[in-house]
């Protein structure tokens, strides 16, 4: 199977288990990237039965209301049982790295209201220590040199993602050589850098469940 038969298969499994979990009449979270895109596809078909989306992004919005999805701003949105989002590394514990996109933020933000996050992706994201794929954060640009610096002296190699904006206006470094021992502690100590809006790992707030997409089928974890 290519990658992409095995994003569609999850994104499917996904679709699935929203039609299972949710109740009609819910606002269904979706995230952001290739595998997401898959997801928003697979959820056209059920888009009746919902009463909207709530968008990680641009992209994702735009995707959304292309299908005839209506999108939801969060700030009017009281629960959303279920946020489904692809990862660009996730571990055994359900820890993600995220942001491979540049979504990280609202990423974060959506799946901080979320009661389920169902992380969908193909087998290659699952690793067993996560740090191979550049860990991006997320700047507000006047502190990018600043939050440069203090990378740096957690270990790692901030490289500026250029010519790259977030939906909110920020920059993006990608950091390469972080020793991820201690997702959850590390995650932490990033946020707590005057300047970072937010970082791409998310271990506070890990998946609570994960399609992976494998040449035998889909595999739930969680
Ligand atoms: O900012 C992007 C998101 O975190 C994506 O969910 C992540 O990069 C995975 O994307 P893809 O499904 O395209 O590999």
């Amino acid at each position: 199977m290519t990658q992409d038969e095995l994003k569609q298969a999850v994104a499917q499994a996904a679709a699935d288990y929203v039609a299972e979990h949710a109740p009609a009449g819910a606002i269904i979270g979706v995230g952001t990237g290739s595998t997401a895109n898959f997801f928003i596809d697979a959820l056209a078909a059920l888009k009746d039965r919902y009463q909207g989306a709530v968008a990680s992004s641009e992209a994702t919005r735009k995707r959304l209301e292309s299908h005839g999805i209506a999108v939801l701003d969060l700030n009017d949105v009281d629960c959303i049982p279920i946020y489904v989002d692809g990862a660009d590394e996730v571990d055994a514990g359900l820890n993600m790295i995220k942001g491979g996109g540049g979504a990280l933020t609202r990423e974060k933000i959506v799946a901080a209201v979320a009661t389920t996050f169902v992380c969908i992706a193909d087998g290659s994201k699952l690793v067993d220590t996560m740090g191979k794929f550049p860990l991006p954060v997320e700047v507000i640009p006047m502190a990018r040199a600043h939050v440069a610096r203090e990378l740096a002296k957690l270990g790692g190699t901030p490289v500026l993602r250029e010519g790259f904006v977030t939906d909110n206006g920020n920059l993006i470094l990608d950091v390469r050589g972080l020793a991820i021992t201690d997702p959850k502690g590390l995650e932490a100590q990033i946020n707590q850098i005057v300047g970072v809006v937010t970082n791409g790992l998310f271990a506070l707030r890990p998946a609570n469940v994960l399609l992976l997409g494998t040449e035998t089928g889909v595999r739930r974890i969680g």
